[in-house]
Formats: structure tokens, sequence, C-alpha cells
């Protein structure tokens, strides 16, 4: 296979096109094909990173004769939903070449992973980050999760008198020796939060691997550890330096990653520590979650910049699995309508009979409470979305009084969805 197209190629319309699995003898043309959809090259280190996380009989695309012209693929992930996980299907590296596009491969692409999924049966949910937030929602895919993009001046964000920083402390510590307790704290916590996903190792290796080129002026990854006051780690950030004089002619700006602890007093301290850095004058913190606690310790929280963007869509690819996975805030025993029209077999009426121990979920005649699309059922999976929301905006039909209120309520989740893994 190769890459691009040879002299004697044949051009996209007169193309005879077929969908291909990858090969491992192939992987290193599959991924400079998909780094060139993006408008990026493919380097050696990220090359080993990706071999490190790829399972290659995941990975699939259209060939023309020996020549790559669209890639997708996905990992095998698991999410955190409301009282548990469920195995994912973290689809990436969608690309087309420019001489294709429009020409429907995208659409095929999707159908052949969603049905695969579904014959595979071993995830009932696939997961993206959308390049552009219009492209995806026509295969079914719906927001599961949002997130901040925060901002401010660190000198001004004072926090209210009663904040409680707990007897422990934080401090600076090595790549490696971060990672030694970051990971298995992270692992303890990772289901607190409705649309983490499980960093195994590689993934790890992928968060921590930073190189130059990555950076855009800032300086490299730095990493702190917040210790509990027996010294038990239980706090984690990353973070980078910017020195900019656009931003401030004072001092530079802190750039927060990863943020996570498993009490709020080692949370509130981790940002105290970062905002009470010293020759620093700003902070930026671009994946944030929407419930970010920074909003609720802060003195004067108008001094934080909040700007919404999108972050994970999510697919739903078998209804009863997906809603088993998860448990309910309230006790809820209602038919829904799943309308699918891109994978009409996966929709239908389904009786949802749920609570805070579990949910049966199966196939019924009955006639339905409430009727919805594949794309707002994804929307309101880990209850970043209520249905309520979409019912105000006359976006779901309300077959039985108060539906909408009870499905609101049931789905409601422990806090806002949140995905701070970008894949
Ligand atoms: C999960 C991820 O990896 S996200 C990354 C997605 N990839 C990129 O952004 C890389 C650059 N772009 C591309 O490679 C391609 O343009 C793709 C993959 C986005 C689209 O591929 P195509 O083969 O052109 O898509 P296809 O022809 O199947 O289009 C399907 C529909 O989506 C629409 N669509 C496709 N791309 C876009 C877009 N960028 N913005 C809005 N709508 C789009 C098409 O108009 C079409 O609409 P229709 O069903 O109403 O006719």
């Amino acid at each position: 296979m190769t890459d691009v197209a040879s002299p004697t190629h044949t051009p996209p319309h007169r193309s005879e096109l077929t969908l291909s699995p990858l090969t491992e003898q192939d992987f290193e043309n599959y991924f400079t094909v998909v780094a060139r959809g993006f408008h990026s090259e493919l380097h050696a280190d990220d090359l080993e990173i990706q071999r490190a996380m790829t399972d290659v009989d995941r990975c699939f695309g259209f060939c023309s004769g020996d020549r790559w012209v669209s890639t997708t693929l996905s990992f095998a992930q698991r999410m955190a939903v409301p009282g548990g996980s469920v195995p994912t299907a973290a689809v990436t590296d969608v690309t087309v070449t420019p001489g294709h596009r429009r020409r429907g491969l995208l659409t095929q692409m999707m159908r052949h992973q969603l049905t695969g999924l579904r014959e595979r049966g071993e995830e009932p949910v696939a997961l993206l980050w959308a390049s552009e937030s219009s492209i995806y929602g026509r295969f079914g895919y719906g927001q599961v999760t949002r997130r901040f993009n925060l901002s401010g001046q660190t000198r001004e964000l004072g926090f209210l008198r009663e904040v409680d920083l707990g007897d422990g402390s934080a401090d600076e510590v090595t790549a490696d020796a971060y990672l030694a307790a970051a990971a298995p704290l992270r692992e303890t916590i990772f289901t607190d939060r409705p649309g983490h996903l499980h960093r195994s190792d590689a993934w790890w290796r992928r968060n921590q691997h930073d190189p130059e080129r990555n950076r855009h002026g800032a300086g490299p990854l730095r990493f702190v550890l917040h210790f509990a006051a027996d010294g038990t780690p239980d706090g984690f950030a990353n973070f980078r330096i910017k020195e900019d004089s656009s931003i401030t002619d004072l001092g530079g700006e802190v750039i927060i990653g990863d943020l996570d602890a498993a009490d709020p007093q080692a949370y509130a301290a981790l940002w105290r520590w970062l905002l009470d850095l010293d020759l620093i004058r700003a902070f930026r913190r671009h994946v944030a979650p929407t419930d970010e606690p920074l909003l609720q310790l802060a003195a004067n929280p108008r001094m934080i910049k909040t700007e919404l963007g999108d972050a994970t869509y999510a697919r739903i690819v078998d209804v009863p699995t997906a809603l088993q996975a998860r448990t309910y805030a309230q006790e809820v025993d209602l038919v829904l309508e799943i309308e699918d029209s891109f994978l009409p077999e996966a929709g239908g009426r389904f009786r949802l009979a749920g609570g805070p121990d579990g949910a049966d979920v199966s196939r019924t005649d009955h006639t339905p409470d409430l009727s919805l699309t594949a794309r707002q059922l994804a929307m309101i999976y880990l209850g970043g979305t209520p249905v309520r929301d979409l019912a105000v905006a006359g976006q779901v039909v309300e077959h039985t009084a108060g539906a909408v209120q009870r499905v609101s309520a049931a789905f409601a989740g422990p806090r806002a969805p949140f995905c701070r893994d970008f894949f």
C-alpha cells in the first residue's frame, strides 16, 4: 500500500474503492494517511505511541488500488457511567482524502463500523470527539459531555474565607513519581465521574508524551501531587507555563491539564497551589468539567472566564445493554421508543425498569411513554442533558404526561459528565 497517489494512479472519479482491513505491514502507511488527513505529519515517536494503543483489527478504510483514501479505527475502552462503567468503542482518526470527499465514504465507514460493533456485541456504546460538531448527529451520535475552557488572572482569584484546604500539602514531583501515584489513584476515582475514560498504561504514556512541537510555545509538562495529612497521595495535576507578554507583561500563564483528587480539600489545595505560583499572573484550563469546583471556591467568581464547548459524542449501538450498564437516580418504569434512522435494527421500543440498584431493559410492543431519536438518547445517556431540555426545545414527543419529568429525574447523574482524555 502507499499513502499518496503515484503518477499513474486512477483519478478519484474513476477509482474502484474497496473497504479493507489494516494489516500490520501497512501500519505506518495508514497512519501517514491519518496524519495528512488532519494536515499534520507522522513522527516516529507518535507512531510508537500509536502502536502501543492500537489494535490493528479495529482499523480499516477505503483503498483505491494500493492507496488508502480513507481511514477510521476504534480503541476498546471503558467509559464511566452512573453506578459503574460500560465497554465503549472509542472512535477516532476518521479521514477521507480531499479528492474523495463528499462521495459518501464517511457514511459507509460509519455504517460498517457501527454494524460491526453490533455484530461483535462487546461494546454497546461508541464514543468520539468530533472535529466539527455538525458531522456526527446524522449517524446517531449525540453530545454526551461538555467542557469549560476556563481562564483568568491568578492574583485576583481569592478563595472564600470558609474554604477548607485540609491538613495536607502539594508538591512538584517527577513524571515517574506522578505516574506511580496518579495512575492507581485515578483508578480508584475513575467511576466517580460519568464520561471518564479508563487509562491503561498505553493511555497514560500518551497522556505524558510531550514533544516540543505540541507545546505551542509553552514549557514542558510538569507534575504536582497533593499529599493527605498522613502523607498518602490523594490528588494530582499536571501543568505547563507559558511566558507570553501578550497575555500579561507581569508574568506567565499556568496552563492546567489533569486535575483530580480523591476529596474536595485536596482538589481545592491543588488549585490554590497552581494559582499561587510565583511569577505567574494568568491561568487557563482548556478542558475543565462544567461543574468545575473552582467556580464554587472563588470569592469573586466573576473573575473566572468560562467558555462552553462540546466534548465527547456518544452513539448507543445496543440500547438494552447500554441502559442496563448504568443505575438510575430514581425508580423508573416506562417504555421508550427510539427512532434510529441510520441503524434501524438498533431502534425500537424498550421497557426500562430501573432504579438506584440497576435496571432491566427489554424490547416490547407496548405503547411508548416517550419517543426520541438515537441521537437524543445518546445526549441524555449520562445525565448531562436532561430530556426536559430537549422537550422545552420541542425536540421529543411525550405520549404519557409526566414521562419527561420521570426520565429527567431518573437519568440524572451524580456529577456533570466529563471527559478529559482527547483521542
Ligand atoms: C472522530 C474523528 O476522527 S473526527 C475527525 C473527522 N475528520 C476530519 O475532520 C478530517 C478532515 N475531513 C475529512 O476527512 C472529511 O471531510 C470527513 C471525514 C469529515 C467527511 O468525509 P466525507 O466522505 O466527505 O463524508 P460523506 O460524503 O460521507 O458525508 C456525509 C454527510 O456529512 C456531511 N459532512 C461531511 N463532512 C462535513 C463537514 N466537515 N462539515 C459538515 N458536514 C459534513 C456531508 O455534507 C454529508 O451530508 P448529507 O448526508 O446531508 O449529504
